[in-house]
């Protein structure tokens, strides 16, 4: 199944696949759990997942990201002492891949990446949202057939074709003009998905940064939200700066939006949601008590 749905996820599958492989021959006998980075996406409604592209293509959003944003939304709740059910979210997670996500009482209603995570924000070499008709119009005029025009949306854009790096560290530490621009153009789309995904839900509890960028960059984090005060959205300059690590507020006190960096803990979710799915069925090594309980939320 990993390996057939490798064409929607060509950075992705093909790895984990590897990994299936590899485990699987060095311990035959312990069950194996594939946790879907989609899944968290189930929930979104029909206007969220349909393109409005002919039905028959039978193509659709699916979003991905959706273990980190589990994870965090998760521990934000948990951070603002709400329950999740209740919790309005925007999750930011900026790594190599980004994406943004709402999610409406604990549950995700929108989500940036598509059918593929190429699609939405700008990311280390991938573009994000383009017109669609790039790919017919560099066929006519470039010669470029649909499978180079997708390479070079996956591998060679995003900020790697805008600034000449896909790592944010080192495009933060340039100071030239062309850097400086692809910087603009990264959080300016952050901002414009703030912007929409709060008018989806109305009311947003809380903004939740993960990820590489999102839990690092303080930059990136304070202009993405620039000009966002009055949807009570802001960073608290001190805060934001403040090199600590771990889970934090790095909104003004008293914000009407908390703005939170949570690390996420992929790993962490993935093992959890793994150990909740086997522990009804695996018996407990010998000479240990049951691992029940051992994985805290
Ligand atoms: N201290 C930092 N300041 C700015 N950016 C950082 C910092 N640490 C990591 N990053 C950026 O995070 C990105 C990688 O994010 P990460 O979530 O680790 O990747 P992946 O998506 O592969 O899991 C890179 O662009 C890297 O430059
Ligand atoms: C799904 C995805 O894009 O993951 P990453 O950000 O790790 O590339
Ligand atoms: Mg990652």
């Amino acid at each position: 199944m990993v390996e057939e749905l490798a064409p929607l996820a060509p950075l992705h599958n093909p790895v984990n696949v590897t990994g299936i492989r590899v485990a699987r021959k060095a311990f035959p006998e312990i069950p194996q759990v594939a946790v879907f980075d989609t899944a968290f996406h189930r929930t979104l409604p029909p206007e969220a997942y349909t393109y409005a592209v002919p039905r028959e293509w039978g193509v659709r959003r699916f979003g991905f990201h959706g273990t980190s944003c589990a994870y965090v939304s998760r521990r934000a709740a948990t951070f603002l002492r709400r329950d999740l059910a209740d919790l309005n979210l925007i999750v930011l997670h900026l790594g190599n891949g980004a994406s943004a996500t709402a999610v409406s009482g604990g549950r995700s209603i929108d989500t940036s990446m598509g059918m593929t995570p190429l699609e939405g924000l700008v990311m280390g070499t991938r573009s994000g949202d383009i017109d669609p008709a790039l790919t017919g119009y560099l066929a006519r005029v470039n010669g470029l057939d649909a499978q180079q025009v997708e390479h070079a949306l996956t591998h060679h854009s995003g900020l790697l074709a805008l600034a000449g790096t896909r790592d944010m560290r080192e495009a933060r530490a340039r100071d030239d003009d062309t850097a400086r621009s692809a910087l603009d153009i990264y959080t300016r789309r952050i901002r414009k998905y703030i912007g929409a995904y709060y008018a989806l839900l109305g009311r947003v509890d809380a903004i939740v940064f993960p990820g590489g960028v999102g839990e690092h960059d303080t930059a990136t984090r304070a202009e993405s939200l620039t000009g966002l005060e009055r949807l009570g959205i802001a960073v608290d300059p001190a805060l934001n700066q403040a090199d600590t690590a771990g889970e934090r507020l790095v909104s003004p006190a008293g914000a009407e939006v908390p703005v939170l960096v949570i690390p996420t803990d992929e790993e962490w979710e993935i093992a959890r949601q793994a150990h909740a799915l086997v522990s009804p069925i695996v018996v407990p090594p010998a000479g240990r008590s049951s691992v029940q309980g051992d994985v805290p939320a």
